[in-house]
């Protein structure tokens, strides 16, 4: 196998992994919209978890223009399905991802015994389409039987994936590690059986150790927060559970990555799917935040406690519930994290929070990405000192995530101890 470009790339580029939120963002994986947007229907975009058909041409060139805006600030944009093609060159990870593909009971025999050779004989780039825009009923060529003759013609053998433009969700770095999460709409939870495989097989990746799992209680990216280096918060709600919490925070704390865990509960609602929907951080103490829940939302002050159990198993200090400025205030050894409002009054507030701008992207401390439509809340931002690099979404906020959810940091420089 050939060196992969992005091999090339990370011989000169920082070391992997991220402390913060807003330490000079290095490089970032992106996945650029491509045809597994196309299968969105009127009538299966809302189990796909997008609230409308975008205009799939006009989301690539808003894409475009979010890479080329990261690019222009020196940051290396990784691209999802380049790093796919590059891992599926290997035979193992093929071999891998076809039987994971293709493990759903709603195939038969017949059926998954054609698709698997059918994908054998795919060069790595036409898998990785098969992978992530799916297999129509209507597309296959054999494996004619039962379940092609009684699925209806635009059922799919095989999913897309519409929701991989939302790279934050499916890993996280902490430190130098890289925590796979467990997704939990049905819809979107392939999405880490690619991440996984690319970052066991893929070689700019291999060797890189790992937290979490697909396997495990549901954490998504979208809910873990690194407020300061050894303090993280995770909103718990639609998507992220009090175990999936428990177990994240065991994790990170016998790998000594973290100290502090707050457990954030959010509302089990779809405008507040996961914590970067109504906060993020774009300051060292500074955070965007939806001022229409921000007298109500608490955190949960987890830590471990000294010394172990008998058995010696970690035991787990669970604090009472705080205002959670308070409480992430003094995991940081912070005077105060200060808040920056989304819009000025309620209903802007509500508008512009739908639309994602609290989901900013920190491209350094006082500099974020942030949707161009958001207009009182960038203003807000500007107005506090904070550089807002604006970005066109229309398209592509019709899936619901902003700047922060469609990228995932790989290398940010570490913030000053
Ligand atoms: N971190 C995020 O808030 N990600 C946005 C995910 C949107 C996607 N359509 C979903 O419902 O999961």
């Amino acid at each position: 196998m050939s060196e992969p470009a992005s091999t090339d790339a990370a011989r000169n580029a920082v070391p992997h992994g991220a402390d913060s939120e807003v330490g000079r963002l290095r490089t970032v994986v992106l996945h650029r919209p491509g045809p597994e947007l196309k299968r969105l229907t009127p009538r299966n975009n809302d189990k796909l978890l997008f609230d409308g058909i975008p205009w799939v041409a006009r989301a690539q060139e808003e894409h475009d223009a979010f890479a080329e805006a990261l690019r222009g600030r020196d940051v290396e944009v990784l691209y999802l399905t380049e790093l796919l093609t590059e891992t599926l060159e290997q035979e193992s990870a093929r071999n891998h991802a076809i039987t994971s593909a293709l493990t759903g009971l709603h195939l038969g025999d017949t059926m998954r015994g054609y698709l698997a050779g059918f994908l054998r004989d795919a060069s790595p780039a036409e898998l990785t389409e098969y992978l992530t825009a799916g297999i129509r009923n209507d597309e296959v060529r054999g494996g004619f039987g039962l379940v092609t003759s009684l699925l209806a013609r635009d059922d799919f053998l095989v999913d897309p994936l519409p929701n991989l433009l939302f790279t934050r969700d499916s890993s996280v770095w902490v430190r130098d590690r890289v925590a796979i999460t467990s997704l939990s709409m049905p819809a979107r939870k392939r999405e880490t059986q690619l991440t996984e495989l690319i970052y066991t097989e893929h070689p700019r990746f291999r060797g890189t150790r790992r937290l979490h799992g697909w396997h495990n209680e549901h954490v998504e990216g979208g809910d873990v927060l690194l407020l300061a280096p050894g303090v993280i918060a995770v909103g718990v709600g639609e998507r992220t559970t009090p175990a999936g919490v428990e177990r994240l925070a065991r994790q990170v704390f016998h790998a000594d990555l973290a100290h502090t865990v707050l457990a954030v509960p959010i509302a089990q609602e779809r405008a507040t799917m996961h914590l970067d929907t109504v906060c993020t951080m774009v300051d060292v103490d500074k955070i965007v935040m939806y001022p229409n829940i921000a007298d109500s939302l608490t955190a949960y002050a987890v830590t471990l406690a000294e010394p172990a159990d008998d058995a010696g198993a970690q035991v787990l200090e669970v604090a009472r519930a705080e205002p959670f400025l308070v409480a992430a205030a003094r995991a940081m050894g912070i005077d105060a994290l200060h808040q920056i409002d989304t819009g000025l009054d309620p209903v802007t507030a509500e508008r512009e929070q739908w639309d994602d701008g609290n989901n900013t992207l920190a491209l350094a401390p006082r500099v974020a990405v942030a949707y161009e439509r958001n207009v009182e809340t960038n203003d807000r931002l500007e107005a506090a000192g904070i550089e807002v690099v604006r970005i066109a979404g229309s398209e592509l906020g019709s899936g619901r995530g902003g700047p922060r959810c469609m990228s995932c940091p790989v290398a940010r420089d570490p913030l000053p101890a």
